[in-house]
């Protein structure tokens, strides 16, 4: 197959209708040993079909919780999640629903990419423990790669890949099994300015082409407003929704939307409600 036919190929199979997110009263306290922490007062949060959603905040204010407990990772003190209309936590076990994950793809900081498999095994990874074959594995793992621009890198080891590559990695990986949904979890907080700029092109090319919905964790506030439909803003321990900011810019953006002077004054207004918290 041909770079485009791949491309083509991989664009049928994964564009999925991105399914809505919705967050009733979602509260979080851990049981430490110190005591009880409140990391979520009871928040509300309807994220559309196939919408960019950031969340932003001070350390600390329970941006990672919140992500985990929709990605079914841990579960809610009170409150209900649904994905797609349908509960995340349905038992009394508080264990996630196994087809409501199936439409949850997952991508932490690190890429966590298996050193000893090339790329497109690591890609791959979460196809075998579906019990799918070698052949089929190997298919979508190049067709996923195609999407994020690693196809020539198939058979390459974790270490021959620089910190961008490796996340794209770790992208395809969360795509492979199709899901509808994407959390992603400060994908790019490791990498260097320039990287992290192309990778939030990648990003938004990607999320237009499969229209998917998106849920993002970031510090960087241009980012977010780079990025965003909608950016919500928490506030400071024990986090609540501080306030919820449209970011209307035309689509696809690219970088020079931050010389844009609205773009300036929604990054301004932003960190004065964070008060130097970001
Ligand atoms: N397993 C846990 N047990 C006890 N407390 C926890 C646990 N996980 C997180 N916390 C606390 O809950 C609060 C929210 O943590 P969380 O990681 O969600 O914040 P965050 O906004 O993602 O922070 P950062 O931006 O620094 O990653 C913090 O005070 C944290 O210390």
């Amino acid at each position: 197959m041909t770079d485009s036919t791949i491309r083509e190929s991989a664009m049928s199979e994964n564009v999925i209708a991105g399914d809505a997110i919705s967050v009733r009263g979602v509260g979080k306290t851990y049981a430490a040993s110190a005591g009880p922490v409140q990391a979520l007062l009871p928040t509300d949060l309807e994220v559309r079909p196939g919408e960019f959603v950031v969340l932003l905040g001070p350390s600390g204010c329970g941006k990672t919780t919140l992500l985990r407990m929709l990605a079914g990772l841990i579960s809610p003190t009170e409150g209900t999640i649904e994905i797609g209309g349908k509960p995340l936590f349905t038992g009394r076990d508080a264990k996630p629903a196994r087809d409501a994950l199936g439409s949850l793809g997952f991508v932490f900081q690190a890429p966590n990419l298996m050193p000893w498999r090339k790329v497109w095994r690591n890609i791959a990874l979460p196809l075998e423990a579906k019990g799918i074959g070698r052949a089929e594995r190997k298919r979508r793992a190049e067709e996923l790669a195609g999407l994020v621009g690693l196809e020539d890198f198939l058979d390459h080891y974790p270490k021959q890949l620089s910190g961008g590559m490796q996340q794209r990695v770790a992208i395809a990986r969360a795509l492979i099994h199709r899901p509808s949904i994407l959390l992603m979890d400060e994908p790019f907080g490791a990498l260097d300015a320039m990287t992290r700029d192309s990778m939030n092109l990648l990003l938004q090319r990607l999320w237009q082409e499969t229209g998917k919905t998106i849920v993002l964790v970031t510090h960087s506030i241009s980012e977010a407003v780079f990025l965003a439909d909608r950016v919500v803003l928490l506030s400071q321990r024990p986090g609540r929704v501080q306030d919820i900011v449209e970011v209307d810019f035309a689509r696809p953006r690219d970088l020079s939307v931050a010389a844009d002077a609205r773009f300036g004054e929604m990054t301004g207004q932003l960190r004065k409600q964070l008060g130097g918290h970001a």
